[in-house]
């Protein structure tokens, strides 16, 4: 019997994607903060389809995101990187994990705040640092002092990212910890804000 009433109630994935219902769920931040990673297990616990923009960015056009910063720069990597976004908001929903500029930049950030509900992964410079130092694949911190640049950039784009619908803390804790935060909080911001 106790078994029974346990199966039948909805999961936190359930919840929060019947809370979403359309819309697609867009993960912004910095690098490092874990949109990539967290927004593939969202999308597993919410049933629903996930791409990173990157990884789509990068199936287009057959190019590495380092390639393409080389050899075409920032300014055509951004044009690109709005139009596969604007693609896949349209053709959702899903999860969308974006790469750390693309909330910057305005025409993505309209096409998110019309496409889907945004959520900002929010990490300190230390949490962020640990994690982008161990790789060599993001050509923003391509520099003399990298971490002097995440914290450039931090200064720059966080009042911007704080236009995110929602926000999470990601921290140095397990990933699922993270991404039961999100679910949660989807769940809360839609049924505080009753327009929606
Ligand atoms: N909560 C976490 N705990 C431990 N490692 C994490 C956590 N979140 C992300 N990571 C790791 O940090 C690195 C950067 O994460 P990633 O998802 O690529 O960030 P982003 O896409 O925001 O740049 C990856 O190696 C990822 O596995
Ligand atoms: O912050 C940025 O401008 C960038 C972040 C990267 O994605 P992640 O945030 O997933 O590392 C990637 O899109 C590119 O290197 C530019
Ligand atoms: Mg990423």
């Amino acid at each position: 019997m106790t078994d029974t009433i346990l199966n039948l109630a909805p999961s936190l994935g359930e919840r929060a994607k019947a809370a979403l219902g359309k819309r697609n769920l867009v993960l912004v931040g910095l690098m490092g903060a874990g949109k990539s990673a967290i927004g593939r297990i969202v999308a597993q616990q919410l049933g629903l389809s996930f791409v990173d923009t990157d990884t789509e960015i990068e199936r287009v056009s057959r190019m590495t995101i380092s390639e393409l910063f080389a050899a075409y720069g920032e300014d055509e990597f951004r044009a690109l990187e709005t139009r596969v976004i604007k693609r896949l908001l349209r053709t959702g929903p899903r999860v969308v994990s974006t790469g750390g500029g693309a909330f910057v930049n305005e025409k993505t950030r309209k096409q998110i705040e019309r496409g889907g509900l945004s959520v900002w992964l929010n990490a300190d410079l230390d949490v962020l640092w640990e994690r982008v130092n161990k790789r060599d694949h993001r050509p923003l911190l391509k520099t003399e002092n990298p971490k002097q640049t995440l914290k450039d950039l931090m200064d720059k784009r966080y009042p911007i990212y704080a236009l995110a619908d929602i926000t999470v803390h990601s921290r140095d804790v397990r990933k699922e910890v993270i991404a039961n935060e999100v679910l949660t909080s989807v769940i809360d911001y839609i049924g505080k804000d009753k327009t929606l």
